[in-house]
């Protein structure tokens, strides 16, 4: 910016004090001037104001104000004080200083300005000093004013009434005497008024002032050319506020004029100052032109130009998008951002998790394996071992996971075994197991629920160590286990896979160091960091209610540290932490990553695999109660993968994968199915296998099928009871088929968008067949309604241990001796199955009727 420079005349003038006073004054302070015309700088106009202001403000300055060369011959717009900045408490007191003086100028006045008006209109624009001083000088020409055409007292006629027009300027409308002198001010007060006094022409800066309303328009016009020519004077020297680059200001011109008026001596630089413009701005999709103007600190006219350039007509309320506005941007050399996007009110903010600032955490492991295979007898074998022997004082208690330690550095074991509890957390979005410890008993070998373990494991992308248990029984074959588990993709280590495999015997405690030595080298390949300075992060394993304590959370951290006095957030529930407890019954003040520790202080009860966060208190309450209303919400149009809509969440680009688990009564009849349905050619979408089985579907391939979003289909098989039950609140599709052909077809169909189904199986009840009667050549079944009912128009599945052998309708159905149309639950009642007769007793028959689904 350039520096603004000021004549010593120029200051002189604006503290009514002689040019000579102030060259002498700097000239003892080693400041080179030579004369009243040499210039200096702000910081030396300032020094000079400061210093010899207070003289010049003194009872002198009147008589300073009539000095010929003062009032007369040079140019005095040059040192308007507009341009000049002065010392801030100065202005204020002349300010005030000329408000009393006006009004008693005014009163002294009267009517008499309309006569001094026309000598006014020919006068010049008056200096500040005039100005300032022009009370004064009424008050000291007293009777002098009041002759029209006087010319001695013409400058100080036109002074002193410049000076009460500019005081009416700014009483404006505060009183009738000053409405009846606004003609009188003319051009002169117009123009003056039209830069100093915003206000008098409702803020809208006007560049001529012309007053249409009076009566000296034509009179005023020709004055007001006249003052343009100050007015121009003056701004090319001060290089002015209203050059173009302000004017757009509007809003800012009007606030500086305001001010001005205030303080005229301060306006200028203050103008430059709130010029700056911001480089850079958000804009959403689109803006209207006034907003986008605004943010852009721009004269709105200037945006619609420059939009008319881009090709675009627009008005000042229209919107446009972010792209045109960036192109606007672009030429105002303003960067247009997008603005962040919304924060998803049932969530956290992310917290900055800086990978250097991670720090080594014990592995957290999970023990799966099939029944009876030495699961709960490992993890005995584990903790007794390594917590109770090794840490005093310690009595274990069963929180849901403990730590043990192994050459000084500690595991995590989560405390339920099988892979029930790791599939429910994972359906829930939760996989807090690192490492996944697979018991497969060595008299045993291979069973189902070791390869929905393997398949468990391996869909959570979790690595395995297999410890092959039992090895101290009569019959143990380690070797045959290896080579049966080599089939299903574990290649041990010794084979030259990756499996590492431990023999271990849970029972006589042998190979458990081995274990948690090949549980510590695993975790060491995983690099398992975790930044404990963060605030914590876990996962809720277990929770209940307490009679005593209330809600109680087993929360293992996985990231940050837990401390006494955190508000934390707990899936829906939310509180402070009360008081913590580890896996030895003791009270702790903070956890960090990978300790568990059971939580005391939220206001209910979270469930399995909701996560943990430390937050601050009213971000804790506002989100979970958010997450309620979401979670009830949600209850109502929740749905897993089902056939009925693959098709619109294949169109939506939902699914790429569909995940299937097949279960068949027969080894031959999955790989058959298996294979068709992976043929099944879709560009959009993969069929992908996640589990496959021998046997009735359970509750674990319910359970692996909700945490996989897969569907579940059935060849000749049934869901069991819980199977049943954890389909429905998971919102498991079951399917089952007589004919693998159909199944194909369903899946085909599905994937193509032609699965129309007009009718849905719905199960009515159980009944079970408790004796079969021969009379004459039928086979009557005495049966047991178990749930639900039995209708004589029902249709039938007799299901003999798991497996369909026959589908039908009833042929009859009595109580007692007497048709009936249904039996209820509880009630005993006869029946005949429809050209079927191996009937035995033990069978069930699942009753189910073909519903009606209502048309999208
Ligand atoms: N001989 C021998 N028996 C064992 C060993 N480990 C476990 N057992 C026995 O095997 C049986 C089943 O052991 P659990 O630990 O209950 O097996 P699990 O896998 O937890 O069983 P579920 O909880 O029913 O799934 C028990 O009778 C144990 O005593 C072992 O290393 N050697």
């Amino acid at each position: 910016m350039r520096m603004t420079k000021f004549r010593i005349y120029e200051i002189a003038k604006e503290i009514n004090v002689d040019s000579k006073e102030i060259v002498s004054f700097l000239k003892g302070r080693n400041i080179a001037v030579k004369s009243n015309l040499s210039s200096v700088d702000e910081g030396v106009r300032q020094t000079v104001l400061k210093e010899m202001g207070r003289k010049g403000n003194g009872p002198k300055a009147p008589q300073k104000v009539q000095a010929p060369q003062q009032s007369s011959g040079q140019p005095k717009e040059r040192v308007a004080p507009k341009a000049a900045p002065v010392h801030p408490a100065q202005p204020a007191q002349k300010d005030q200083q000329r408000e009393d003086r006006r009004k008693e100028g005014h009163n002294q006045q009267g009517s008499q300005h309309g006569d001094h008006n026309g000598h006014g209109g020919e006068s010049r624009r008056p200096d500040n000093r005039d100005r300032q001083n022009s009370g004064r000088m009424n008050q000291q020409n007293g009777q002098r004013t009041q002759h029209n055409g006087a010319s001695t007292a013409h400058n100080d006629h036109n002074d002193r009434s410049r000076g009460s027009q500019q005081n009416h300027g700014r009483a404006n409308g505060n009183g009738p005497r000053h409405n009846d002198n606004r003609d009188n001010r003319g051009g002169t007060s117009n123009n003056r008024r039209s830069q100093n006094n915003p206000r008098n022409n409702g803020g809208r800066p006007q560049n001529s002032g012309f007053n249409m309303n009076s009566p000296h328009a034509g009179k005023d016009m020709g004055k007001r050319n006249q003052n343009f020519g100050h007015k121009e004077k003056k701004e090319k020297i001060k290089g002015s506020y209203a050059s173009r680059d302000t004017r757009p200001l509007r809003s800012a011109d009007h606030m500086m004029k305001n001010h001005k008026h205030k303080n005229n001596n301060q306006a200028a630089p203050k103008k430059q100052a709130e010029v700056v413009r911001p480089t850079s701005i958000e804009v959403g999709e689109s803006i209207s032109v006034k907003d986008f103007a605004k943010l852009l600190c721009r004269d709105v006219n200037e945006v619609i130009k420059k939009l008319f350039l881009l090709g675009k007509m627009v008005t000042i309320n229209q919107e446009i998008d972010h792209e045109t506005a960036e192109l606007v941007g672009m030429d105002f050399n303003c960067e247009i951002k997008e603005p962040p996007p919304e924060q998803d009110p049932t969530e956290l903010p992310e917290v900055e998790d800086d990978p250097a600032k991670r720090k080594p955490r014990p592995p957290v492991v999970t023990v799966m394996g099939h029944v009876d295979h030495g699961k709960t007898s490992l993890l005995d074998a584990i903790r007794k071992t390594n917590v109770t022997a090794r840490e005093a004082g310690g009595i274990t208690q069963h929180i849901g996971a403990y730590r043990v330690i192994c050459q000084g550095r500690p595991i995590v074991f989560l405390d339920t075994p099988g892979h029930e509890a790791f599939t429910a957390m994972r359906a829930r979005g939760a996989q807090v197991t690192d490492i996944a410890v697979l018991v497969v008993a060595a008299d045993d070998g291979v069973m189902p629920q070791t390869l929905e373990a393997i398949n468990h494991a391996k869909a959570a992308n979790v690595p395995v160590i297999v410890a092959i248990n039992k090895i101290d029984k009569e019959g143990a074959n380690p070797d045959f286990v290896m080579q049966q588990l080599s089939e299903h993709g574990l290649i041990p280590e010794a084979w030259g896979g990756d499996t590492i495999m431990v023999p271990v015997s849970a029972r006589q405690k042998t190979g458990i160091s081995d274990i948690l030595e090949m549980i510590l080298l695993e975790a060491d390949m995983l690099e398992l960091k975790a930044n404990p300075d963060l605030p914590a992060h876990g996962t809720i394993i277990e929770a209940k209610l307490d009679k005593g304590r209330g809600p109680v959370a087993t929360v293992l951290v996985d990231r940050g540290t837990l401390h006494i006095g955190d508000s934390i957030l707990a899936g829906t529930t939310y509180g402070k932490v009360r008081a913590m407890v580890n896996d030895r019954g003791e009270k702790v003040k903070k956890a960090g990553p990978s300790t568990p520790v059971e939580v005391l202080g939220l206001n209910d009860v979270p469930e399995a695999g909701d996560f943990l966060d430390a937050t601050d208190e009213h971000t804790a309450r506002v989100v979970a109660e958010k997450r309620l209303d979401k979670q009830k919400m949600d209850e109502q149009k929740k749905a897993k993968v089902s056939l009925d809509d693959i098709f619109s969440r294949i169109q939506e680009g939902e699914m790429k994968d569909l995940n299937i688990v097949v279960k068949a009564d027969v080894q031959g009849t999955i790989q058959a199915l298996e294979q068709a349905l992976t043929n099944i050619k879709n560009t959009e979408v993969k069929v992908v296998i996640v589990h496959s089985g021998v046997g009735t579907i359970n509750e674990s391939d319910v359970m692996l099928a909700s945490a996989s979003n897969a569907l579940i289909i059935g060849f000749n098989v049934r869901p069991d009871a819980n199977a049943r039950k954890a389909a429905e609140t998971e919102q498991v599709d079951i399917r089952t088929y007589r004919v693998i052909y159909d199944a194909l077809n369903d899946v085909e169909a599905a994937i193509k968008g032609m699965l129309a189904p007009k009718f849905r199986e719905k199960i009515i009840g159980h009944v079970e067949i408790r004796k079969v009667i021969p009379i004459n050549k039928n086979l009557i079944a005495g049966a047991y309604v178990k749930d639900g009912k039995i209708t004589r128009n029902a249709k039938i599945r007799l299901v003999r241990d798991g497996i369909i052998v026959h589908e039908g309708e009833l042929d009859s159905l009595r109580r007692f001796k007497d048709d009936v149309k249904e039996v209820a639950a509880s009630y005993e009642c006869g029946l005949t199955l429809a050209d079927y007769r191996d009937i035995k007793e033990g069978d069930q028959l699942e009753v189910y009727i073909m519903e009606e689904v209502a048309a999208d």
